[in-house]
């Protein structure tokens, strides 16, 4: 699934970009800055992912200085508003930059791949790439938090390192997955059509699975969501499951910082044990998602394949079979008439022989298009085999069938097919039809078609380029 950027979905103003890019960087700062514990950095950072996933999702805003000039106003807009000195928040946000744009040079070649999260090693990119980027900040961020809190700088290195990996794996799959242009039209309907379609059992899985964790608690707690984020995953996708692994996680934060865990540096190892394995918690479920999704993407492709006949996209003679028996079933049930065509190109060996075989498939291509550009959404239109085609068209009585055929063989008869020396080569249809007379007639698939055919033969056999009827009584 390629997912084209979030932001260019509607008039392109040329400050509404870089206006965006800032107020996304600002709102995710602030959130940040509501969770900063007193006296040291925040227990969660939402804004390098957000801001991370934005740049990737939109290539050409990387390119030039103003993407980045209006996120290091984001950032400290936010942060200096809610009272930072401005040397700290220059360094501490220099540090947040650099890390965004050492994740940025590290996804760039892998962009096609991470943005929808398009193949199944996009998971483990997203483990790699956020490691590289969360090193890039905390490395440039250590002098800076030693310097503003006084600390120790292993202390600060993994307290930073940790916060950055929780932040960059669930909140960057979350930008990157978003549907297309989710952000602007915060279409509900779309966004909650997988719930629609599979139910709400693994979401309350979910739920009962957490309440469990809840009341059971102790550090085992942290695994309790798995087989539930799994089905979820199985049953919702991938953006569906980015989101239920942030709620899950911040669920979870919410908890362990109202219970057991104070995100200040003096219980380090709690703190970064607890981020790390709540982020890597989440991508199990994202990997099952992901390939759930290149599992199902990849059936409906071979589905459209045994469907359809691939050199003219017409139903392929199997699928028309299944579905026009369906459809001739169920008018008869209504009592609604029903009209076959067989179409059957004229002397096609000779254009194969005298102008190849690639010219003879370029005429098919082009008769099935013309066909194609004739029917009623409920018609169904068939490659039989061969220069061989069928067409099934529901609540059409004879008359109008006869009418129709006539018009394909005067359309391709008109049609201009050029050859490569550019002359003009002409391509006549011969039809035969049967359309049934209801309420009384009542026939299967199959012996419509026989009807038809034997009509086509008598088309043939009156010299082509003709549209000959059988009807009933002709026996
Ligand atoms: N180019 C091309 N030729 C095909 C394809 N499938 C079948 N053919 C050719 O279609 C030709 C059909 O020839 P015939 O059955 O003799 O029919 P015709 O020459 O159209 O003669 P009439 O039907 O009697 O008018 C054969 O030469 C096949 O090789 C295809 O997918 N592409």
């Amino acid at each position: 699934m390629s997912t084209p950027p979030i932001a260019t979905q509607q008039s392109a103003a040329p400050w509404r970009d870089p206006l965006l890019l800032l107020a996304s960087v600002f709102a995710a700062c602030l959130l940040g800055i509501a969770s900063r514990p007193a006296g040291y950095s925040a227990a969660i950072w939402p804004a390098n992912a957000v801001l991370l996933g934005l740049l990737l999702r939109n290539p050409s805003w990387a390119r030039g200085p103003t993407a980045w000039i209006c996120a290091l106003v984001g950032y400290l807009t936010a942060d200096m508003l809610t009272g930072a000195p401005w040397l700290r928040a220059l360094g501490m946000n220099g540090a947040n930059l650099l890390g965004v744009a050492v994740g940025w040079l590290f996804f760039r070649p892998y962009a096609a791949s991470i943005v929808g999260f398009t193949r199944q090693r996009a998971v483990l990119t997203l483990l790699a790439g956020s490691s590289v980027a969360a090193l890039g900040s905390a490395l440039p961020a250590t002098p800076v938090m030693q310097w503003a809190f006084a600390s120790q700088a292993w202390t600060d290195m993994l307290m930073w390192l940790s916060s950055e990996m929780y932040n960059l794996l669930l909140f960057l799959p979350l930008v990157l997955a978003a549907p297309r242009g989710w952000f602007w039209q915060w279409d509900w309907a779309r966004l909650l059509r997988p719930l629609r379609q599979a139910g709400v059992a693994p979401l309350l899985a979910l739920l009962a699975c957490e309440a469990l964790a809840y009341f059971v608690n102790g550090p085992g707690m942290l695994g309790f969501a798995v087989p539930a984020l799994v089905w979820c995953a199985m049953a919702y996708g991938v953006f569906p499951i980015t989101v239920l692994n942030l709620l899950v996680c911040s669920w979870k934060t919410a908890v362990a910082a109202l219970d057991t865990i104070s995100f200040l540096p003096d219980q380090l190892a709690a703190v970064t044990s607890f981020r790390l394995g709540m982020a890597l918690l989440s991508l199990a479920p994202l990997a099952v998602a992901v390939a759930h999704q290149l599992r199902s993407q990849t059936l409906s492709q071979l589905q459209q394949a045994v469907d359809h006949d691939h050199l003219t996209g017409a139903l392929s003679r199997r699928k028309l079979m299944e579905q026009g028996a369906r459809l001739v079933q169920r008018l008869h049930q209504q009592g609604a008439p029903v009209a076959v065509l067989l179409m059957d190109l004229d002397h096609f060996k000779r254009i194969n022989d005298s102008h190849g075989h690639a010219q003879g498939d370029t005429v098919l291509r082009e008769f099935a298009a013309l066909v194609q550009r004739n029917l009623r959404p409920q018609d169904l239109f068939g490659r039989i085999g061969g220069e061989e085609f069928a067409l099934i068209l529901p609540a059409t009585a004879a008359s109008h069938a006869q009418l129709i055929g006539e018009r394909l063989r005067s359309q391709l008869r008109e049609h201009p097919f050029r050859l490569q020396d550019g002359s003009a080569l002409q391509v006549t249809l011969s039809v035969g039809l049967h359309a049934t007379q209801p309420p009384s007639q009542q026939h299967s698939l199959e012996r419509l078609l026989a009807w038809a055919d034997a009509a086509l033969y008598q088309a043939k056999a009156l010299g082509r380029d003709q549209v000959r009827g059988h009807w009933a009584d002709q026996g």
